[in-house]
């Protein structure tokens, strides 16, 4: 067998084109690139003269009507072009490991390239502090000249003037048609302050109305005064977050270099940059939208922070995804995790405050964190039969804690246990029925049961069958009168006696109505194997009459059938409105139909009531 070696052929045109027009998600990024380039040259020069690191020269000021970035960095030679500027994917910014050098921002060797996207040419005019000056325009064919100026620049250019005054590179572009608005003063101010703002060396954008300043601001979390900080970062988070901050946590991970602030949010309302952060790269903006820097359950954090060592993702637009990044979202969480456990042990009514806010993403937070849990758990308000409460104020009146896993079994259970004055919590809202589950592990002495419609029956009392007997004769009417609604009537004996009746649906007759209805629904096979399910039980809700109540005494001894009727029709639509059930149309016409009847009998009642 033979072997070839070979080496892969590159497509060079397809290679420019892909990573200046697809790689970045815009073509705004040019000016990021620029301003990088100029400051790592900067850096490597490590001297400094009156120039300042970067002058950008708008088209509409520019004499020839083109871009100017003019850096006063180290410069090129013609070796450096050759092996630097026109090899793709070659960087003097890596080490000899090939890694990225800490101190400059770039390290791919294909940031130019996003000159493209607005130029169809790259011109560099450039000298090192004691070579000649060179020239090299790159086309976006993947071809380039390269030439010695032996003379110089013409003195009418006004590159000319700006490396005879030291060494540094010219990067110089004649707009695309449909970019020419991206070159102008306007957009170059402003991504110039939107990328550089907080660059620690001097960038300026030359106007018709003078030098702006686009750099050297320092990141308010970085501002030494106390008090000026604190309304810096106010007004910054504000402006992140388009509303008052619940409170600004300044953050710090010297692993990665990292400062700044999370900023906490005052209001719930989810907002699309929510879970994004700003981030900064040695004092370039990466992006204001990076995910990912902090754990998932803190969604309500929003970051602006300046690392040194985080990697960007070769568009600039994301953090790689690597160990260091790991533990800097582990770092921060637990940041923000001790400023929440400070503030829950020093102002409890602050942490109220939050809570009312943030109340979901801290019951999330607190299940997946065991010392989260145990200081937030008797913090937190939960809905139960008697009002809202917490956990502890509800074991200091009660030795079991009882749950309704859903709010529909809360309805229910809630209704009639509270009538009992025994206290049952609402577990039916996301993630209070884990929570609640989980009081165990922090008061271990604490009982939890979770209740259930057909605990009902336990607090609730057989009557004698010598009474039913009496009954039995009414009792059937009542049932008659309600067959027409589907339930099954009942009478017991309960507290207190001031409730006449209770609607309870138990879970295995809400089960085999389902499977009834699927099987209706269902072709002759699929509805005949439903059918084996079937153990042949009632289906339908239980109206429990309680025969301690004087009303309901009193309606089983009427005389008047069709009153009966009404009355009956009455005590179902009352304990149906009592257990917050949802009604059905023919709910809603019996509640109807009884009180009107109710109606024309108590105004008929009263004398002369009848005159119609
Ligand atoms: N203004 C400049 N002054 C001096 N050298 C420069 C300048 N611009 C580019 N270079 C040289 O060209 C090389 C390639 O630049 P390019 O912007 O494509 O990539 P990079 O900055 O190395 O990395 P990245 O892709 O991360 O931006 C640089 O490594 C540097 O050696």
């Amino acid at each position: 067998m033979r072997e070839d070696e070979s080496t892969f052929q590159v497509d060079l045109r397809g290679i420019v084109d892909l990573l200046s027009h697809h790689l970045y998600s815009g073509p705004r990024v040019y000016v990021r690139e620029l301003m990088q380039n100029a400051v790592d040259a900067v850096t490597v020069r490590g001297a400094a003269d009156e120039r300042p690191a970067l002058l950008l020269v708008p088209t509409d000021v520019a004499a020839d009507g083109r871009l100017h970035a003019m850096d006063s960095g180290v410069g090129l030679d013609e070796d450096d072009v050759r092996t630097f500027l026109a090899t793709i994917g070659r960087s003097s910014k890596r080490d000899e490991l090939g890694l990225a050098r800490s101190d400059l921002l770039g390290q791919f060797g294909i940031g130019l390239l996003s000159c493209f996207m607005v130029s169809e040419d790259i011109e560099v005019v450039s000298r090192r502090a004691d070579g000649p000056w060179v020239r090299w325009v790159g086309h976006a064919d993947g071809t380039y000249e390269l030439s010695t100026l032996t003379d110089g620049l013409p003195a009418d250019d006004e590159r000319a003037a700006w490396l005879a005054d030291g060494p540094g590179t010219c990067v110089t572009l004649a707009p695309r048609r449909g970019t020419e608005h991206l070159l102008d003063t306007v957009s170059v101010v402003d991504l110039a302050r939107h990328f550089g703002s907080y660059l620690p060396h001097r960038v300026v954008v030359r106007t018709a109305d003078g030098p702006v300043d686009a750099s050297l601001q320092t990141p308010p979390w970085r501002i030494e005064d106390p008090e000026r900080r604190r309304a810096a970062c106010v007004e910054l988070a504000s402006a992140e977050l388009g509303g008052e901050p619940f409170h600004v946590l300044p953050v710090r991970v010297p692993q990665a270099g990292l400062d700044g602030v999370a900023v906490i949010g005052g209001h719930r309302a989810a907002s699309a940059s929510q879970g994004r952060h700003r981030v900064h790269l040695k004092g370039m903006l990466l992006s204001d939208q990076v995910a990912d820097l902090v754990p998932e359950w803190a969604f309500f954090v929003r970051c602006a922070v300046d690392s040194q060592l985080l990697r960007p993702t070769a568009n600039r637009e994301g953090l790689f995804d690597d160990d260091l990044l790991e533990h800097t979202r582990a770092e921060i969480g637990a940041q923000v995790r001790a400023w929440l456990v400070r503030m829950a042990a020093t102002q409890p009514d602050r942490m109220q405050q939050f809570l009312a806010v943030h109340q979901v993403a801290v019951k999330a937070m607190a299940l997946q964190d065991d010392e989260l849990l145990r200081i937030l758990l008797p913090l937190l308000p939960f809905e139960t039969n008697q009002g809202r409460c917490t956990l502890p104020e509800l074991m200091r009146t009660t030795d079991v804690v009882r749950v309704a896993a859903t709010v529909d079994d809360f309805r229910q259970v809630g209704s009639v246990l509270a009538a009992q004055g025994v206290a049952v919590v609402n577990g039916g809202y996301t993630f209070d029925l884990e929570l609640v589950r989980r009081l165990v592990d922090v008061e271990p002495a604490a009982v939890v049961q979770v209740v259930v419609p057909s605990d009902i029956d336990g607090h609730v009392r057989l009557v004698p069958d010598e009474r039913l007997r009496d009954v039995a004769a009414a009792l059937a009417d009542v049932r008659a009168a309600l067959d027409g609604v589907q339930v099954d009537v009942e009478l017991r004996a309960f507290a207190p006696v001031s409730l006449p009746a209770l609607l309870v649906d138990d879970s295995d007759r809400r089960d085999r109505r389902e499977v009834r209805a699927a099987a209706a629904e269902a072709d002759d096979v699929w509805s005949a194997l439903l059918g084996a399910f079937d153990d042949g039980g009632s289906d339908r809700p239980r109206l429990l009459l309680n025969d301690t109540n004087p009303t309901v005494r009193r309606v089983l001894v009427l005389q008047d059938a069709a009153l009966r009727q009404v009355a009956a029709e009455s005590l179902y639509g009352r304990a149906l409105l009592a257990g917050g059930r949802r009604l059905r149309p023919a709910d809603t016409a019996l509640i109807d139909r009884s009180f009107n009847a109710l109606l024309d009998r108590a105004v008929d009642a009263e004398p002369g009531g009848t005159t119609a």
